[in-house]
């Protein structure tokens, strides 16, 4: 689990260029099991807050808790033991080019004082695990983009972390390998029960892979939150960059609703049931957020006036269903 608390970083001012701030009074908390994706446009500190959470970078102010230790409060060598607990991948995979995919990954556990025997094992079970059993002897150079962050979760797996940083992952990888290496992810930190952050500036990152998400802005929080309430939230940045609203509904007893998994057709075959009324769906967006359907339908309801409104109190009712009567 990774907390963090009122986290502020001020890069100060060099020659020639003035102080920056960073990151503005973050606060922040990824249970273990989740997937966190945190976005925002270039420049708005999504790099600087992956970088404290194990450190590499001290906030201003501000703690940093992962799994119950206060890394801000340790010494070198402690803070060094705890950092096996966080593993870290990035867009260009920083592998060895000298080093075969399994030295590669055997190389923080020869760090660690892992002998060579459980060394090997262990770096054979990863790379098999990431879809690599042909490639334990190939170089980097002869291994595609997708491969290669393979060998690089790998290798970020290997001291068996309980928290997985992904610095823009898969901004590096063609469409096919972002799809497979996002359900990687997913699978492993499932299975290992990782705590996970995924940086990233793209959307749909978010959408595939996380469950959670947090967007940056300036250096601020300006939206939080579990997927399923970020899209049914009015006021939310990110709900319509999530799940697209469509144009203003225009005439008449027109709502619009908002729902996650099967509840569409639940919602839509009730009305019908339970009023005299004709459903016509005039358009809506449906998207796969992690993975759970969610869905945005601007419906217009025909019928006699009372059982319109009887409909439309029935719909104002349930609160996972937004109404906007034109
Ligand atoms: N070592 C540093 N010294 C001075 N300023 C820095 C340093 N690192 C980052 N910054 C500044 O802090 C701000 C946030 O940078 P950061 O790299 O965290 O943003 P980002 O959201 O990851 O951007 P991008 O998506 O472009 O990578 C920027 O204004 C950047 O110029």
């Amino acid at each position: 689990m990774i907390t963090l608390t009122h986290i502020s970083k001020v890069f100060p001012a060099r020659r020639r260029q003035v102080a920056v701030a960073a990151l503005d009074d973050v606060s922040l908390r990824v249970e273990r099991g989740q997937v966190m994706g945190i976005v925002g446009p270039s420049g708005s500190g999504k790099s600087t807050l992956a970088r404290i959470v194990n450190l590499l970078e001290r906030p201003t102010t501000g703690t940093v808790v992962v799994d119950g230790l206060e890394l801000t409060s340790l010494s070198a060598g402690e803070l060094n033991r705890a950092r096996r607990g966080i593993g870290m991948i990035f867009q260009q995979f920083n592998l060895l080019d000298s080093r075969t995919a399994l030295a590669n990954v055997e190389l923080p556990l020869a760090l660690a004082g892992v002998g060579r025997a459980e060394r090997r094992s262990r770096a054979t079970a990863l790379l098999e695990r990431v879809g690599l059993a042909d490639k334990l002897d190939a170089h980097p150079a002869q291994l595609s983009g997708g491969q290669r962050q393979r060998v690089a979760i790998a290798r970020a797996l290997a001291p068996r972390p309980n928290v997985l940083l992904c610095d823009e992952a898969t901004s590096a990888l063609d469409p096919v390998s972002t799809t497979s290496v996002l359900r990687l992810l997913r699978e492993l930190t499932d299975e290992l029960d990782l705590t996970t952050v995924l940086i990233t500036h793209e959307m749909d990152v978010v959408k595939r892979a996380c469950d959670h998400v947090t967007l940056l802005e300036d250096g601020r929080v300006v939206d939080a939150g579990a997927l399923g309430d970020v899209v049914s939230r009015p006021d939310s940045p990110l709900a319509t960059r999530l799940l697209p609203r469509p144009e203003r509904p225009v005439g008449e007893q027109v709502v619009e609703i908002t729902v996650g998994g099967a509840e569409h057709d639940v919602v839509l075959t009730e009305l019908i049931r339970r009023y005299d009324v004709q459903v016509a769906v005039l358009a809506g967006s449906v998207e796969t957020l992690g993975d759970q359907r969610f869905g945005r339908l601007q419906v217009r309801l025909d019928g006699a006036p009372a059982e319109v409104r009887a409909a439309l109190d029935h719909l104002a009712g349930r609160p996972e269903l937004r109404e906007a009567v034109a």
